[in-house]
């Protein structure tokens, strides 16, 4: 058994809160999977690398919009697979080998349960190896869902941990789940040359999303995907030899009888956490009905001396940025326990990389009536700027929602070219409590750049609220 002064569970957002302020402790990095966790070599960053790509291939495509004669002759999709892997797990590698040469650091590659009260056994190559620890700190994060339809069919399929790393692009691709992950892979493959389609349970796309954007997104998709809109999988079979060589390997059948037949099955149906593998009532710590981590505002969980943070916890929507902050606290918290630091989630952008790219912050119009504060919108679109007409960008818009008693920004979704960037001004607005008066009329706003669509759109939401002001008069 040995003791360390600080056992980190999970080497991806985990990892990130151990720095140089930790080097006089003896620590402990556990985790089964490579450094880097997720987001480096199954999310957010190889997904967001073909993205870029997929967008190449696409202005090559419509390169005559802008009067420029090109054809795409393909994506060189093993070339492609080589520059993003050979890079990120390169970086995952190095990551690791830095750890293990901190000379602090001990790393135990391999599944940890807990036997007792800040107690691991952890299965590595080498053996069991049981840790204790002065303090604890959960980041295991979370791994797909794979509903029993397809679980039990005994069928191949793909997750996001493996679709990204195939080795050849497939003809025919059955997305089932409709959220973020379908919207960004489905736009890489169908980039690549793969006839996707779309099975959702829900009527729209990306259900969650402002009402105004998940009806665009979802039309303007389903016009180069085949969408399958409230329609669930009830079964799925591997296709004869025979079948295989004319219709694919896989034949699929849904609610309403249809029968898809495709080469390849993707399965991005929701994520669930891993504390179902971790034995985590032995240690004392409390999950909610969901499996999630309860934590409170400083991260700290229902065991004394363990925190938790990520994907795996109940603190706040289960993106990178987030978990990211809350390393930063539960670092804090752990070097200055005198003095910790809280996680708010008052503010938190999120951005889906597809095409058109999306972007929200704050509420949605639906929540936003449905919560009751007296709101109102400013709409403006991109074709309506002149750096939308420079990009023929027919489709993208800014909706801007603000709060009529406080004049601030209560939420914001944008749909479009550089979404994700163009949202960051309203963000910063939001975080500081600033009016959307001052945002619109104190920066100077670069002309002719895309910004003056999110700049339009509150000077239009500006303008209902002073209407309404007028009226009340
Ligand atoms: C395809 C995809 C795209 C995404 N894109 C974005 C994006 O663009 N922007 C964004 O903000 N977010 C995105 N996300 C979400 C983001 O990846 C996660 O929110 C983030 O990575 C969570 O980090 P984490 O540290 O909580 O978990 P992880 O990064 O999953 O780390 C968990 C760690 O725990 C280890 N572990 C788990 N169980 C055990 C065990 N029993 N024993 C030992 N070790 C264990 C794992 O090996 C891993 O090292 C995306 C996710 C996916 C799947
Ligand atoms: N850009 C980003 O920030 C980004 C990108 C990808 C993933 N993520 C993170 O990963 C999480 C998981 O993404 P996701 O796309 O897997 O989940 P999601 O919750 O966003 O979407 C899952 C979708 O699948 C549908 N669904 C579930 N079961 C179904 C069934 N049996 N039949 C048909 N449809 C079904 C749901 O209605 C939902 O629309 C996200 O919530 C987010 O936290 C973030």
């Amino acid at each position: 058994m040995s003791h360390y002064d600080l056992v980190v569970l999970g080497a991806g957002s985990g990892n990130a809160l151990l720095d140089d302020r930790f080097s006089h402790l003896n620590v402990a990095l556990v985790s089964e999977g490579p450094f880097g966790g997720t987001c480096l070599n199954a999310g957010c960053i190889p997904s967001k690398m073909l993205s870029v790509t997929a967008e190449v291939a696409d202005s090559v495509r419509e390169s005559d919009r802008h009067d420029v004669a090109a054809r795409l002759e393909g994506i060189a999709w093993p070339r492609v697979q080589e520059r993003v892997f050979d890079r990120l797990d390169a970086n995952s590698r190095d990551g690791e080998q830095g750890r293990r040469a901190s000379g602090w650091v001990t790393v135990l590659r391999g599944r940890a349960r807990f036997t007792g009260e800040r107690e691991l056994e952890v299965r590595t190559e080498r053996g069991t190896e049981r840790v204790t620890a002065d303090r604890v700190v959960v980041a295991a994060g979370g791994r797909p869902v794979v509903p029993p339809v397809i679980a039990d069919a005994g069928v191949p399929y793909e997750t996001s941990d493996t679709v990204m790393r195939l080795d050849e692009v497939p003809a025919r691709m059955v997305v089932l789940g409709g959220g973020y992950i379908a919207a960004e892979l489905a736009h890489v493959f169908h980039s690549a040359g793969t006839a996707v389609t779309v099975v959702e349970q829900q009527d729209t796309l990306l259900g969650p999303q402002d009402e105004s954007v998940a009806r665009a997104f979802t039309e303007i998709v389903g016009a180069q995907w085949d969408l399958r809109l409230g329609r669930e999988v009830t079964g799925v079979e591997q296709s004869t030899e025979a079948e295989a060589d004319a219709s694919g390997t896989l034949r699929v059948t849904l609610d309403d009888g249809a029968r898809i037949d495709t080469d390849l099955l993707l399965v991005v149906a929701g994520r669930r956490p891993n504390s179902d593998v971790l034995d985590l009532d032995r240690a004392g710590i409390s999950v909610d009905e969901d499996g999630l981590i309860e934590v409170d505002a400083q991260l700290r969980t229902s065991a004394p001396g363990v925190w938790a943070l990520g994907d795996i916890t109940d603190g706040g929507p289960h993106l990178k940025h987030v978990a990211n902050r809350q390393a930063a606290v539960v670092a804090h918290n752990l070097l200055h326990p005198e003095k910790p630091r809280t996680m708010s989630y008052d503010v938190v952008p999120s951005a889906v990389f597809t095409r058109p790219q999306i972007a929200q912050v704050g509420r949605t119009e639906q929540e936003a009536r449905d919560s009751g504060p007296d709101f109102v919108t400013g709409t403006r679109r991109y074709d309506g700027v002149a750096y939308g007409w420079a990009l023929e960008d027919e489709q993208g818009f800014c909706k801007v929602l603000l709060d009529r008693a406080s004049g601030r920004v209560i939420g914001a979704h944008i749909l479009g070219t550089q979404a994700a960037t163009l949202i960051q001004p309203l963000v910063v607005a939001m975080t500081a409590g600033m009016s959307a008066r001052e945002l619109a009329e104190s920066p100077l706003w670069i002309h002719p750049a895309l910004t003056e669509v999110v700049e339009n759109a509150l000077r239009e939401a500006l303008g209902q609220l002073e209407e309404g002001a007028d009226g009340d008069g």
